[in-house]
């Protein structure tokens, strides 16, 4: 993109720089078009995106080739790890009919890679891939001599007796023969048939009805209002954690951070037998399920599959075609082939971001279903969602003009000749990126630390080992068309989860009817301050936030980075200019605002006390505008030296990030926990007794603490934590939830077994609220935590 750039003449950037929405469709984005049409070094930069022939995403025989040989002597000196990786790179880019010797390559690839799962223990996965080999080539021999020991381990022996016969069918040399029957001999006799192997797979749940159902009596409007637009509203009182809204996505892509490790489609996690798109290199799945439907050919074995075996018994031949069939795989209503354009080898669809490639998603899919014309011109009117190209800054609308160019020539290119490269294609299309900056959602999945979390056995404690915490990982981003009408608040009433790519909202509060529904887009009450909220919001999503936590007062937001006040015996906080600023704003726009509006939000008595308890001055409204002082205690009134104690923050800080280096390079102490202790002293010394930074410090140190065996350390400086986050957020709030599973696992190191099951009660409520009966499946530690909590409680008596 930069190159581009460097070619646009100074005055045409500068217009498309300060184009509105209303520019758009007269200068700016044709005279663009012109100029790069014109220039053969446009040309140059977007044939290496969108030639085939020029790209690196397609299969390659000789590199497959090369990989099988590695795997093989991989596999030959037992590195099965190693020999693992190795087959599924060289699955990724093996060609659909290439042959190795006499057999397909795809096909020797997948029994390979079956030996490998088998040696590691990986029963169901091998099983799976010998049933891809023969798919591919029934009369794969080695392929159900395979299957039949597996199912044979799995106890399936009437599947294994057949698998074995059929081997045997394809079986000519005598010694083979002997070998077989043996074989067969050996199997017990059981009527117990194996499941289908590929419609069992446990991650690849997309496409079935997997999402909750809406509560019947759960009803929503959409209302329009003229701070936030459009916006969905209860029609009716709905009680805390009911399910208000699920819904597929329009169109999704996955996070280039997740390509390697994400099924492309359903965005779980990659099992051990991932499956490659037969067309291109780059899509891996989780089944063969999620790659039909994400698209790409289907690479079915064009012989008469029967030919061979035409003088077998009926159920022979009819285990060979339940064996080898594809139909059952597929069906056309559920067809969704979202990856199907980008599937030519070009590279547009790896190098591109990931905004550009979820707008070729839409475009294709509005396409395909007919709806879009060839120049796009209906976009926007079949779309409906809102926009903030006019808000954006000089620089991003430059982006978005070059990616929305760049964008139509390859899919015109590459994959959609009819697809018209003109003015108003590229004008929808800079509308659409912008569409995507403001409604697209991340689709994330909560992880453990450590690669899989396993519970710490009581009294145990690992010296290299962090405490177990979670995560958010961001897996892809999406467009839920009717999820983008709910509006944004930094105080959310509704919690918004994934399954696999489903979205399922549920209400976090009791919501009365007529109230606003409204999810948090990132910043929260408890996160960050008002201004930091604020600013976050206008950078990333160009508007300035309405919401409750934006225009109200409350405790957290005058504490979060608050200063102690200088009477030890005052809990008053004292702010620094930049906060004291934003708090004066905010509380003269609620004052001046008609106490009709957001009548549902009134500030609770609760909020007064607690704003009490730290800012006491603020209660009492004076006559003209607020004017919150900074360095003034808000309770009692002391000056305070705000300059003077944040260099001291500073200097404890540098030595807590110290620590936090030590820890993370595996060389934590006993000796560096006293630096540790006199840093967070200084912290609340300094800074108000809830301020978040003495939050983060606590829990620094707890894992400190804890990689130094000092259990009863880190379980004081844990509940420090906590104790701070409940005052910044609320008692039941999902932060809380994650932080005492930090709590739950320190209990459980030290043997508490009691403690911890009372902390586990409580984290698993927290969660229920969340994410009702998902937590159990989402936090799959949660049975596992109880089932320890109670072991140590109720003593096995064997
Ligand atoms: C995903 S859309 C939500 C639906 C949108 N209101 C509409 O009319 O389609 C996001 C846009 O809604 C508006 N919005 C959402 N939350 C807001 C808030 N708290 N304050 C002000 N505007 C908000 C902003 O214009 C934002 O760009």
């Amino acid at each position: 993109m930069e190159k581009l750039k460097s070619l646009i003449p100074e005055d045409l950037l500068q217009t498309v720089r300060s184009s509105s929405v209303d520019d758009l469709l007269s200068s700016s984005s044709s005279s663009l078009l012109r100029l790069f049409l014109g220039l053969p070094q446009f040309h140059r930069v977007v044939s290496e995106l969108s030639d085939p022939g020029l790209g690196c995403c397609g299969k390659n025989e000789e590199t497959s080739l090369d990989l099988k040989r590695r795997g093989n002597l991989c596999f030959r000196s037992h590195d099965f790890d190693d020999a693992l990786r190795f087959y599924s790179k060289a699955l990724r880019v093996a060609p659909p009919h290439a042959i190795d010797g006499d057999k397909s390559l795809l096909a020797s690839l997948f029994l390979n890679r079956a030996n490998v799962l088998h040696n590691l223990g990986l029963v169901e996965e091998s099983l799976r891939d010998c049933h891809r080999a023969l798919r591919i080539d029934p009369y794969y021999a080695k392929a159900w001599y395979r299957r039949g020991k597996l199912n044979t381990v799995l106890g399936n022996y009437k599947d294994a007796s057949l698998d074995i016969t059929v081997s045997m069918s394809l079986e000519s040399s005598p010694v083979g023969l002997k070998q077989l029957q043996n074989e067969l001999k050996a199997i017990p006799v059981n009527n117990k048939t194996s499941k289908n192997h590929d419609e069992y797979h446990p991650s690849s749940n997309a496409g079935v009805d997997y999402l909750p159902r809406v509560q019947s009596e759960v009803k929503l409007r959409c209302v329009s209002t003229k701070e936030k637009g459009r916006g969905m509203v209860s029609e009716c009182d709905i009680e805390q954690a009911s399910v208000i809204h699920v819904e597929e996505p329009f169109s999704v892509v996955i996070s280039k951070n997740c390509r390697e490790t994400h099924c492309h489609f359903c965005l779980n996690e990659l099992p051990d037998d991932s499956v490659p798109c037969p067309s291109c290199s780059i899509p891996v799945y989780c089944s063969e399920s999620c790659q039909i439907r994400s698209g790409g050919m289907l690479s079915t074995n064009k012989m008469d599959k029967h030919h061979n075996f035409q003088n077998l018994p009926d159920d022979i031949v009819e285990h060979i075609t339940g064996v080898t069939s594809v139909d059952k795989y597929y069906s056309e209503t559920e067809s969704i082939q979202e990856h199907q354009h980008e599937c030519r080898g070009a590279n547009w669809s790896a190098v591109l971001p990931s905004d550009a490639v979820l707008a070729g998603r839409v475009i294709m899919k509005l396409i395909n279903q007919g709806k879009a014309t060839m120049d796009l011109s209906n976009l926007q009117e079949i779309l409906e969602l809102s926009h903030s190209y006019s808000e954006m800054s000089p620089e991003s609308k430059l982006e978005l003009h070059l990616l929305s160019i760049v964008l139509i020539w390859c899919l015109s290119k590459s994959c959609c000749p009819d697809l018209l490269i003109c003015e108003a294609s590229v004008t929808q299309t800079i509308i659409l990126l912008s569409q995507i900056k403001v409604n697209s959602i991340a689709v994330v999945r909560m992880k453990s630390s450590g690669d899989s979390f396993q519970c710490i056995p009581s009294g145990n404690v690992s010296a290299k080992e962090p405490i177990q915490s979670l995560e958010q990982i961001r897996v892809g981003q999406a467009i839920y068309k009717s999820g983008s009408l709910f509006n944004h608040s930094c105080k959310p009433n509704i919690h918004l989860y994934f399954l696999s790519r489903g979205l399922v909202m549920r209400t976090t509060e009791f919501v009365p009817m007529g109230c606003p529904l409204e999810l948090s887009y990132g910043p929260e009450v408890g996160k960050w301050d008002c201004k930091d909220r604020i600013r976050f919001l206008e950078e990333e999503y160009f508007f300035h936030c309405r919401c409750r936590g934006c225009s109200q007062i409350n405790i957290s937001d005058l504490v979060i980075n608050g200063y102690c006040c200088v009477n030890t015996n005052c809990t008053g906080v004292v702010l620094d200019s930049k906060v004291a600023t934003c708090e004066s704003e905010k509380l003269n726009l609620f004052l001046a605002a008609p106490k009709s509006l957001d009548r549902h939000f009134q500030v609770s008595e609760k909020v007064y006390a607690d704003v009490g308890e730290v800012a006491s001055s603020l209660l009492t409204k004076p006559r003209g505008s607020f004017h919150i002082e900074p360095e003034i205690c808000l309770k009692c009134g002391s000056r305070c030296d705000v300059e003077k104690s944040h260099v001291e923050v500073n200097k404890a800080w540098n030595h807590l990030r110290r620590v936090d280096e030590l820890m993370n390079s595996g060389h934590a102490n006993v000796s560096m926990l006293s630096d540790c202790l006199r840093s967070i002293a200084v912290l609340r010394t300094s800074l108000h007794v809830y301020n978040k930074d003495i939050a983060d410090a606590e829990d620094k140190v707890a894992q400190a603490c804890y990689l130094a065996g000092e259990l009863r350390g880190a379980r004081e400086h844990c509940e420090a934590s906590i104790k701070i986050l409940k005052r910044l957020y609320e008692d039941e709030h999902v932060v809380i939830g994650n932080e005492m599973v930090k709590l739950a696992s320190i209990q459980l190191a030290s043997g508490d077994s009691s403690a911890a099951w009372d902390t586990t009660k409580i984290l698993s409520q927290i969660f229920s609220k969340y994410y009702g009966s998902h937590a159990q499946t989402l936090f799959c530690y949660l049975p596992c935590f109880k089932q320890e909590a109670v072991d140590y409680l109720i003593p096995r008596t064997s």
